[in-house]
């Protein structure tokens, strides 16, 4: 701990306490009684022991009373990321999950996503879901909105005024779509995407950035997928879709794109993948597609509580973890019912365990291991690592102060003096929510509990 520190500008804060987080060394690394600083720019300036107290303040030039103490039960872990969230469908969550995949996108989700032409609509949706993401801990959110370009960026509004880090995702689809309303263009897509990229960069928000969303191959022609991929180049932008969620849309994909040898295939010849690419859900992917991802630096979303609440599928993420492709986990909202990554990351750990169940030599995700996917493996795949994940010197302080024992928690302390992990475990484990999330700080920056 002790060479991670450097001689920094100004202190804003200082915490001591409990620490845990993720490097890639170690998927859980408990740092107990650290003091760790954060610089006016939100930044972490470091991280040391509580009994390095007198060189650190002579260091970095705080005195011991501007020191914010944690209690006993309290730690501190990096903010969540949540790698695939579809904003637009946070007004229908918890319902409508009686379909299959493509019918239910032409049933519920179209038609729902229609009504994001109106921007008071737009409006109340995106303040509840950028608010209920972060109550529940996700300080980096990675964004489907609609087609529509003024309610996109109204959505990057919201998230840049309640302080979440975000990419935010123009939809884009000129095929295959039933609903009267909700179609557009190639040339339409085309342009939009262009507007939509303009204006929120435009906007120069220190947060919230655009990512270029083809909606998924079956959604889009050959010549939309070609435009996005140099949209995304000429800009070096960020790219997000679906990939192999479900066993019929693979089949409807191996029918659109007779030429391509593979799903993966489709998007790689139209430049869509890259190392800013993050495709949800490949449940189906071959090894040669993985071998693919792992190449181009593209990552994969996990969306556990999606693949099983549409029955879509269940990822193999032990071997997605051994082609060594970058991976983090993903609420799906609303094909996953909950907008929580403390829901993903129990999904994910269920879901290992029902390949396990089927393989007794599949290799069990652990729990630990899906801390890691939660936090520094989701900063990974949405390539902000150099920003956000962990608590590294030098990255901006996106962190939760969580209280396991906080008041009308569900969790009952009985081993009160077991070790820190136990903490953490039932934290994750035991239905804990924004109860126990007791403050939220991006970019240094406390944006739970809200101001207004
Ligand atoms: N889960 C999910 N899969 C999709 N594939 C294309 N669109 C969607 C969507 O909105 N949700
Ligand atoms: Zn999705």
């Amino acid at each position: 701990m002790a060479n991670s520190n450097r001689p920094t500008t100004d202190i804003r804060h200082v915490y001591r306490g409990t620490f845990v987080h993720s490097t890639q060394q170690a998927p859980l690394q408990i740092l107990e009684d650290a003091l760790l600083g954060v610089d006016t720019e939100g930044k972490i300036a470091f991280i040391g022991k509580g009994a390095e107290l007198d060189r650190l303040s002579k260091t970095f030039g705080f005195s011991p009373p501007d020191i914010t103490q944690l209690e006993q039960h309290e730690f501190f872990m990096p903010g969540m990321v949540d790698t695939h969230i579809h904003a637009s469908q946070y007004s229908y969550a918890g319902t409508a999950l009686d379909m299959p995949l493509l019918q239910w996108l032409n049933t519920y989700t179209f038609p729902v996503e229609s009504r994001f032409k109106d921007l008071g609509f737009a409006h109340r949706v995106y303040t509840q879901v950028v608010k209920r993401t972060l109550r529940n801990g996700t300080t980096t959110a990675c964004y489907f909105a609609t087609i529509h370009t003024d309610a996109s960026l109204l959505l990057g509004q919201i998230a840049n005024d309640f302080g979440q880090r975000a990419l935010v995702g123009k939809v884009c689809m000129d095929r295959n779509n039933s609903v009267k309303h909700y179609k557009e263009t190639n040339q339409e897509s085309q342009e939009e995407t262009c507007r939509f990229i303009a204006e929120l960069l435009g906007k120069k928000y220190p947060l919230v950035k655009p990512v270029v969303t083809p909606r998924f191959a079956p959604s889009c022609t050959g010549v939309l997928l070609g435009q996005l991929g140099e949209i995304a180049k000429n800009n070096n932008l960020h790219i997000q879709s679906h990939i192999s969620e479900n066993a019929e849309e693979v089949k409807l994909v191996n029918e659109l794109f007779p030429e391509s040898e593979s799903y993966t295939d489709v998007y790689h010849k139209y430049n869509l993948l890259t190392d800013k690419t993050v495709m949800a859900h490949g449940c189906y992917l071959s090894d040669e597609e993985l071998a693919l991802f792992r190449e181009t630096g593209a990552s994969l979303s996990h969306c556990p509580n999606s693949n099983i609440s549409l029955c879509s599928g269940v990822l193999d993420v032990r071997n997605v973890l051994k082609h060594k492709v970058k991976l983090g986990l993903g609420t799906d909202v609303a094909g996953g019912y909950s907008a929580s990554m403390l829901d993903a990351v129990r999904r994910a750990l269920d879901s290992s365990k029902v390949l396990t169940i089927q393989d007794p030599e599949h290799e069990t995700l652990s729990f630990e291991e899906v801390f890691r996917l939660a936090t520094l493996g989701g900063s990974q795949a949405l390539s902000l690592d150099d920003q956000t994940g962990n608590f590294e010197v030098g990255k901006d302080f996106d962190a939760l102060r969580v209280n396991v024992a906080a008041p009308g928690g569900p969790i009952d302390l009985i081993q009160c003096d077991g070790p820190k992990v136990v903490y953490l475990s039932k934290f994750f484990r035991l239905k804990c929510d924004d109860r126990n999330i007791v403050e939220v700080f991006v970019a240094g920056r406390k944006v739970v509990p809200f101001t207004e």
